[in-house]
């Protein structure tokens, strides 16, 4: 899945618009048909959570044709609000209830709006026009002549009619949202669902921020689309409003072409819409956040559910913008996908089909009958010290874990004694260094060892030391093949420009955000401030690839490319976790993946292994690193 900036957006609307001949318009159209079936998906998930039977909160007898529908349990008046202004003023919200008769054409089961109605069981196809709403949910046929929806057997010489599902809520009646209609198109997507909601039979109410006649071009079509439909309206700061008078809101205020903190009418229609505890729907995104570095401006509204329009927009995948998006749903909108691979978009949301077709990564990991330890790869670690055994530990651990043949742990000679027999299967190079601790004389063994090892881990629990540069310098330099660098290792580089220094082989950094606030020479906070882009600027200026930890973690390289990782827990947040992932990494590193493959698919199976071993705790609190490999 292609995660895109809101420049890469626009770019490609207007590639749609103009070279393929798509009107803005249709565009729009479906954006808002994708909202409002993400709204009444909502409604259903929220009744059936309800356990209110029928589908709808309501239940599909409460639907009584235009009857005015008290939905007791959440204190609201139902389509009352509307009416006598208990909530809403300015003008009466039509009550279309499930019964009330009205033509429409039916869309196929799939949602696929289409003049045809696709017929099923009699094998004919043809337009119609149908009943109403009230069978929707059910089957037509079997409504008509009275019987159960047919089957098998003696009904299935009848047809049957499948309705648009997608686009239908038993027990609307007592649903009244507020649709919250910036004056730009996100705007214009918002009204465009409120006359999809009103359809559904949902009592919907306009909310402008800004004057209806400041609205222009697709957006203005829309206001008078739902003028012409009699939708109620209201203008913010002229008309009385209580938003917590409705069973939900539409967030359709800014999108892709906000700028900076949300002001005036916006701003206070955000703050009154997260105070209203009702559940909200973002059109696009959520509005006050920021499309490209998912920074929230205050404030900033916190959906239950975005709905993302054509592309992921890598706001929605960067904290704390992440944490204000609810449920995100991409919905297609008529804007080809493929528009963003032949525009070059950088940004992959890392699933298993980007593995497997971006990384070409063979998720199976099959393995051959005739293979042996010699076939897996030698991972050589330089790790540990005194005060820090365990990190080498955890790190061998995990190499062995994820599926290599062999690791050989270079540790001070002094820490011999203790970690011996703690990993049978681990095998021990002790360098000189008398007091347990690494010093620069070790770079020849370590380079010794090197020689026979297929990639080299440097980091986990290394400490500082006298002459540490220099001897890292010459490890960077002369090892054979692909170089992992974690946790101290990346403090030696932070504290040098190594840029000058050659490199033969392909290098992985994995720091943190403290680590990479320092190899970066800024703050920790504005390292959060963009981490997509931070990413990918230091992989492609440094050559390497970069593994930036975190919620969410991003995996970027020399090349440009960026894969964000959405596995793992919030219970991995604890000492050694890091550990793991670079003994994962170089685990795989070692059976042969390239080192792009190996960062983005030790990122994922790190993540997942955490997500394993969280739910094996009683409280994910208890989650320590050593679980993860166990998890693995
Ligand atoms: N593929 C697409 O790009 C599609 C986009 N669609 C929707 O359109 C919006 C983007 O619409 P745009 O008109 O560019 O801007 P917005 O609607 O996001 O709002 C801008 C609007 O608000 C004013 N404004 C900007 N910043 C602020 C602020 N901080 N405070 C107050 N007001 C602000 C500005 O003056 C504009 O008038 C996109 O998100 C989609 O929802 C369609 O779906 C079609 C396809
Ligand atoms: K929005």
């Amino acid at each position: 899945m292609d995660v895109v900036t809101a420049e890469e957006m626009r770019a490609f609307d207007r590639d749609t618009i103009e070279r393929l001949g798509i009107p803005a318009i249709a565009l729009m159209e479906n954006a808002g048909r994708a909202i409002a079936e993400e709204v009444i998906a909502l409604c259903r998930r929220r009744a059936s959570e309800a356990g209110v039977p029928g589908g709808g909160m309501w239940g599909a007898g409460a639907g009584a044709a235009g009857g005015v529908v008290r939905n007791s349990e959440a204190g609201v008046p139902g389509s009352e609000l509307g009416r006598d202004g208990a909530g809403v003023v300015g003008g009466e919200a039509r009550h279309v209830g499930a019964g009330t008769a009205r033509g429409g054409v039916w869309r196929n089961g799939a949602g696929i709006s289409g003049a045809e109605v696709k017929w099923e069981g009699a094998g004919t196809t043809g337009g119609g026009m149908m009943r109403d709403g009230a069978e929707a949910a059910g089957d037509v046929a079997g409504a008509l002549s009275g019987r159960g929806a047919p089957g098998f057997g003696a009904d299935a010489a009848g047809f049957s009619v499948g309705g648009d599902a997608a686009l239908t809520l038993a027990g609307a009646g007592g649903e009244h949202w507020l649709v919250l209609a910036g004056k730009g198109n996100n705007g214009g997507d918002g009204l465009a669902a409120a006359r999809h909601l009103r359809e559904a039979g949902i009592a919907v109410t306009l909310v402008y921020a800004a004057a209806p006649e400041s609205l222009a071009g697709e957006a203005a079509l829309q206001r008078d689309a739902a003028a012409a439909m009699g939708i109620p309206a209201v203008v913010y700061g002229k008309d009385a409003l209580d938003l917590a008078a409705c069973s939900g809101i539409v967030d359709a205020l800014l999108g892709t072409g906000s700028a900076g903190a949300p002001r005036g009418a916006y701003a206070e229609l955000i703050a009154a819409a997260n105070a209203s505890g009702r559940a909200i729907v973002s059109a696009d995104i959520p509005s006050g956040l920021d499309a490209d570095t998912g920074e929230t401006h205050e404030p900033c509204i916190h959906a239950s559910v975005t709905v993302c329009l054509a592309f992921l927009k890598r706001g929605l995948l960067q904290y704390p913008g992440a944490g204000a998006a609810g449920r995100v749903v991409v919905r297609s909108i008529g804007i080809p996908a493929a528009l963003a691979r032949e525009g070059g978009v950088q940004v992959s949301l890392l699933t298993p089909e980007v593995l497997t077709a971006r990384l070409k990564v063979d998720l199976a990991r099959r393995r051959s009958p005739e293979g042996h330890k010699g076939t897996y790869g030698h991972v050589l670690l330089a790790a540990g010290s005194l005060r820090m055994s365990g990190a080498g530990l955890l790190s061998a651990r995990a190499a062995l874990r994820a599926g290599c043949g062999l690791v050989t742990w270079a540790l001070p000679e002094k820490l011999l004694p203790y970690v011996i027999g703690s990993v049978p299967e681990l095998m021990l190079a002790p360098v000189t260094g008398g007091d347990g601790e690494w010093n620069a004389g070790t770079a020849a063994e370590v380079l010794r060892l090197s020689t026979s090892r297929d990639c080299t881990a440097i980091g986990p629990g290394l400490g500082r030391f006298e002459g540490d540069t220099e001897w890292l310098r010459r490890l960077w330099e002369e090892t054979e093949g692909p170089m992992v660098i974690d946790a101290d290792a990346l403090n030696i580089l932070a504290d040098t420009d190594y840029r000058s220094w050659s490199r033969r082989h392909p290098v992985i950094l994995t720091p943190h955000p403290g680590e990479m606030a320092r190899l970066a020479g800024i703050s920790t906070a504005e390292v959060q401030r963009d981490r997509i882009g931070l990413a990918l600027s230091y992989a492609v200026q440094h050559g390497v690839i970069l593994v930036l930890k975190g919620a969410h973690t991003v995996i970027a390289t020399p090349e440009g490319l960026a894969y964000i990782n959405i596995t793992g827990h919030p219970g991995m947040g604890t000492g050694g976790a890091g550990d793991v992932l670079t003994g994962i990494i170089s685990g795989l590193l070692a059976q042969g993946l390239e080192v792009d493959q190996a960062a983005a698919f030790g990122v994922y199976l790190h993540g997942l292994a955490g997500e394993r071993a969280a739910r094996k705790r009683d409280h994910p609190a208890a989650l320590i690193a050593g679980d993860i490999i166990e998890a693995l």
